[in-house]
């Protein structure tokens, strides 16, 4: 049986990550992503149990207070956390799982999980980015200044992480990502 692997998927809000996975994991059904928890209202379309375990702040805090979750962080006055036991599982099978999650939550899985594939996922400018999350229409005009501010200081990080992809042209991205994921180094 195949090995399971943990990638970690990180990159400033906007920046095209829910995109790269989507088109990724359509050509790749090898790949798992894992289903975060988050006390964040479910944006239009979103669907629980699929996109995210929508919560109450209560209820994430005791998942924490029960060491339920393998990593959590606070990010734009929300709560997300990835639920330990589906990822322990999809890997006990052999799967490769994607950890779509922020900064903090990538440097603690840096210090669980060393083995880890950490992907950072950069804006061609941060111009650029902003016209992104306007252009989504999902956050309001609070959000998008807290998400902004997050962004600067999650770029600055990007040397942290094992590999870089600029998110510019969406088809040359996906196949830089394919190329990282697949193509031994
Ligand atoms: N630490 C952590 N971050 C998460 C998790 N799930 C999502 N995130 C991150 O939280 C941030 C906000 O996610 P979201 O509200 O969906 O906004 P988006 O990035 O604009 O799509 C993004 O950087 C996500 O990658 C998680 O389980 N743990
Ligand atoms: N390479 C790209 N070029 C132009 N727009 C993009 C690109 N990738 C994503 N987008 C758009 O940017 C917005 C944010 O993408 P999304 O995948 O939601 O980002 P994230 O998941 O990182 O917050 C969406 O409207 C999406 O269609």
């Amino acid at each position: 049986m195949k090995t399971g692997k943990l990638i970690v998927f990180t990159g400033p809000s906007g920046v095209g990550k829910g995109t790269l996975l989507r088109k990724l994991l359509a050509q790749h059904p090898e790949l798992v992503l894992s289903i975060s928890v988050t006390t964040r209202s479910p944006r239009p379309g979103e669907i629980n149990g699929i996109d995210y375990y929508f919560v109450n702040v209560e209820k994430f805090q005791q998942m924490v207070a029960d060491e339920e979750l393998l990593e959590w962080a606070e990010f734009a006055g929300n709560y997300y956390g990835t639920p330990r036991l589906q990822v322990e599982e999809l890997i006990s099978q052999g799967k490769w799982v994607i950890l779509e999650i922020e900064l903090e939550g990538a440097r603690q899985i840096r210090q669980t999980f060393p083995k880890a594939l950490r992907l950072f996922i950069l804006p061609p400018s941060l111009w650029e980015l902003e016209q992104r999350i306007r252009g989504r229409g999902t956050e309001t005009e609070e959000a998008i200044t807290k998400r902004l501010r997050r962004a600067q200081e999650e770029i600055n990080a990007a040397s942290e992480f094992d590999i870089q992809i600029v998110n510019d042209d969406l088809d040359k991205a996906v196949k830089n990502l394919e190329a990282a994921l697949f193509v031994p180094c």
